[in-house]
């Protein structure tokens, strides 16, 4: 079954075409990964999937839904996590779990994911109060809380300690194996390879080059994944 499916997309900002005829499609379950440079479309493509930006043409479908017209809808069903969103600076971590479950007809337990994402021992700090690494923990943590059937993550482990960072991955794959749809957007390629079934390579709001990890290293005639994405990008740039 399809998650999502991306025809032709396009978007631009005045003069910049930052997405520039994107098509792809993520199979239900999937892991997906969005990888690479700078201003490479990458954000603007994950924010059409969300219903977050409105695409100038082209297609896009999440589980079967226009999100640029069914954003409420697809709510319910899609967790999100984008780079630097920010939460008013006095809400404690527990009382941002709760509310954050409170807008789903079907949310896990919030305690439950309090203690899954090792935020237990913070409960009470306020967001404002909280180390860069702690916030990236609990807007991952809020993503989840509604039981998403797609996950959305910009950035997945930016910030984050390495001890911390391979905890991620841990908690991202038990997501995997429960079903979960998850594109991921990311900079690193031990990352991509650990998560990622297949992944998109982005150059210049087009796509480069799709497959497994295995398919672009063995295409590229590279030893690893980071040197077959330095192959890659080059070309895409
Ligand atoms: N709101 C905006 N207004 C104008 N231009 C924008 C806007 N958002 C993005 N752009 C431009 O669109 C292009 C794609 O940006 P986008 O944020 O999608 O890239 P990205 O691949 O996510 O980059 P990064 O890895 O730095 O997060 C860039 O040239 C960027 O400068």
């Amino acid at each position: 079954m399809t998650a999502i499916e991306v025809r032709d997309l396009c978007k631009r900002y005045g003069g910049t075409r930052a997405v520039d005829g994107v098509s792809f499609t993520v199979a239900a379950g999937e892991t997906f990964g969005v990888i690479g440079h700078n201003g490479a479309g990458k954000t603007t493509t994950v924010e059409c999937l969300v219903g977050l930006r409105r695409p100038d043409s082209g297609t896009v479908r999440v589980l079967g839904e226009d999100p640029a017209r069914r954003r409420r809808v697809l709510a319910q069903r899609i967790g999100v996590q984008l780079q630097e969103s920010e939460l008013p600076g006095r809400l404690k971590v527990a009382e941002a779990l709760k509310l954050y479950a409170s807008f789903y007809e079907s949310p896990d337990d919030w305690r439950a994911v309090l203690e899954r994402w090792g935020l237990a021992p913070i409960r009470n700090k306020s967001f404002g109060d909280l180390s860069g690494g702690q916030k990236q923990r609990l807007q991952l943590a809020l993503a989840l809380v509604g039981a998403p059937e797609v996950v959305v993550l910009d950035e997945l482990t930016t910030g984050l300690d390495p001890i911390a960072r391979r905890e991620t991955w841990r908690l991202i794959g038990d997501l995997k194996a429960s079903g979960t749809t998850v594109v991921l957007v990311s900079h690193y390629m031990d990352e991509a390879e650990a998560l990622c079934d297949r992944m998109a390579v982005f150059g210049a709001g087009r796509i480069a080059a799709l497959g497994s990890p295995r398919e672009l290293v063995e295409r590229t005639g590279t030893g690893s994944l980071e040197e077959a994405y330095f192959a890659l990008a080059e070309v895409a740039r």
